[in-house]
């Protein structure tokens, strides 16, 4: 293609290479919702209940398993035991029991019990972790969580309804979103982060169609940044009997379930701390799934990619303070030994929460490392710490006296003032506000000082393979991407010249961004 300029492309008219795969790509989002309807015919996943609050039976706790003597088929469980996962007939009865799986799991062979010497001190040791796996089910940090958040934040979540001038909502009004939290100053980031979300996703039940939203191409092009990040990385499982599993960390509303589909996984995963998020996401599987999930190899290549062809499965937590088990066995018992290690982990648009302190990254490095297989990958989006020190370092504030920068789209808040050469130190807890219109109102985040993050990976055993700001990817895979991605998507980023990609305020909010792949070292 020759006519691309920075964070912009033309469209070919034609590509005549491209596969039926390609050709079907499926529906934007809201064609894929408009066109599909519930499935009646198969088991319906395990439900989240109507208040979130966790179903926890005892009898499908994995304590009651502790004699099965059963096997580990991840990093996760005791290294002691070692029948393979697949004999475990009961715990896989129990999977399937919840709908998530209909068909027996197998064990991976990838060797997962003996994990490499040089990363054994956060496989078994210091954090501990294997400890906290065996804890018993009925206290999960998922039901104290609950039970915690019960007594908070109550007015925050159910406000916007009432906040909504909106209240028809068939009427050609676009509402903008805006998030009503009150006392936010003496808050902390968790109880704000899942109000705001929690709003979010129910004010955009009312706000009109998206197609009207001021930041509609930006979203557009952050989605394409995504299908591109993930087509490019998501690596299938090399064992033609293993499902590709992704675990989709910080999930939101499940807005990457089409590109699950379209890197044609088998399994998703989707956790997030906003409970009315994961309700909208489970929700939004639901209406989507295909009648039928396809089981053999020949299958798979039919899929119907108006639907999703792969299980999922979606759970209120903290990823950022508590284990992946904890968060997920009391809801789907056998998860771990069943899906886990998994084939990607995605982390899109949310790291930065976990930046707030040192002990919540290695938490979430502890739940990512501990997740993926050998040759997995950790795909991610995050605010740039070079484009913060750029505009640090040339005092391009809007604002001098608030330390803000940005434009009427987006703009960032410093809670303190900034180092001047941009270097933040120590690295984490630096925050700042950050909003974008009609998505983000004023939400603080931190500073991901990126080389600090990279060092730490590496300590978790997870190799940079890939680091690029959003514009330079765009400019680089979109060529390979125009013929893939759905035409409803590529329109809703055509620029006033006629070509697509970001522009003007838009461009610069984007820039904001980079994606990054690492990858997991091991056999
Ligand atoms: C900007 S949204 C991104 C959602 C989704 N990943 C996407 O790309 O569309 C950030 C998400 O991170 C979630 N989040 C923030 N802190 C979290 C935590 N500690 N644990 C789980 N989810 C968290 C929020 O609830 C929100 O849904």
């Amino acid at each position: 293609m020759s006519n691309i300029e920075a964070g912009s492309a033309s469209l070919p008219d034609s590509n005549p290479s491209v596969n039926k795969d390609e050709k079907e790509l499926k529906s934007t989002e809201e064609n894929l919702e408009q066109e599909s309807k519930p499935d009646i015919n198969k088991p319906p996943i395990k439900k989240i209940k109507a208040d979130d609050s966790i179903d926890i039976s005892d009898s499908f706790s994995r304590r009651e398993n502790k004699d099965n003597n059963n096997s580990i088929s991840s990093v996760y469980n005791d290294e002691n035991k070692k029948t393979p996962a697949w004999m475990k007939s009961k715990t896989t009865d129990k999977y399937d029991k919840y709908g998530s799986r209909s068909t027996p799991i197998a064990a991976p062979t990838a060797p997962v019990n003996n994990p490499d010497e040089r990363y054994s001190k956060y496989m078994t040791g210091s954090l501990n972790s294997n400890d906290r796996v065996r804890r018993p089910p009925t206290e999960t940090t998922v039901n104290r969580y609950d039970k915690k958040r019960a007594h908070e934040e109550v007015d925050d979540d159910v406000a916007p309804y009432s906040n909504l001038a909106v209240a028809n909502p068939s009427s050609n009004l676009y509402q903008t979103f805006q998030s009503h939290i009150n006392n936010k100053e003496s808050k902390d980031i968790n109880s704000i982060v899942r109000s705001h979300y929690n709003q979010r996703t129910q004010q955009s039940k009312f706000q009109g169609s998206r197609t009207k939203s001021p930041i509609y191409k930006l979203r557009n092009f952050n989605n394409a940044i995504k299908y591109i990040l993930l087509g490019n990385w998501v690596k299938h499982n090399p064992d033609p009997n293993r499902p590709t599993v992704i675990l989709d960390l910080c999930c939101g509303k499940g807005g990457d379930l089409n590109k699950c589909e379209f890197v044609s996984v088998d399994q998703y995963i989707g956790i997030d701390i906003s409970d009315a998020s994961i309700k909208e996401a489970f929700s939004r599987y639901s209406r989507n799934k295909a009648r039928f999930i396809p089981q053999t190899a020949q299958s798979k290549k039919e899929r119907d990619t108006r639907r999703y062809n792969f299980e999922a499965c979606f759970a209120t937590g903290d990823c950022f303070s508590s284990s992946i088990p904890e968060i997920l066995e009391p809801n789907f018992p056998g998860i771990i030994d069943g899906l886990f290690p998994v084939d990607c982990v995605s982390l899109q648009f949310a790291m930065h929460y976990a930046f707030e302190t040192e002990e919540k990254v290695h938490q979430l490095l502890t739940n990512i490392t501990k997740s993926l297989r050998a040759g997995g990958t950790l795909i991610g989006t995050i605010p740039s710490s070079d484009f913060i020190k750029d505009k640090i370092v040339n005092r391009a504030f809007i604002d001098e006296e608030n330390r803000k920068f940005g434009n009427d789209l987006y703009s960032v808040t410093f809670h303190k003032d900034p180092p001047s050469e941009g270097v933040f130190r120590p690295p984490f807890g630096n925050g700042y506000n950050y909003s974008l219109k009609d998505a983000i109102d004023d939400v603080p985040e931190y500073v991901v000082p990126f080389e600090v993050f990279r060092g730490l990976c590496e300590e978790y055993g997870l190799v940079l393979k890939y680091k690029k700001n959003f514009i330079d990817i765009f400019n680089q895979e979109i060529p390979k991407y125009f013929s893939k991605l759905n035409k409803n998507l590529i329109e809703g980023m055509k620029r006033s010249d006629g070509k697509y990609g970001a522009e003007g305020l838009e461009k610069e909010a984007v820039g904001f961004y980079i994606g990054f792949v690492f990858e997991k070292l091991g056999n």
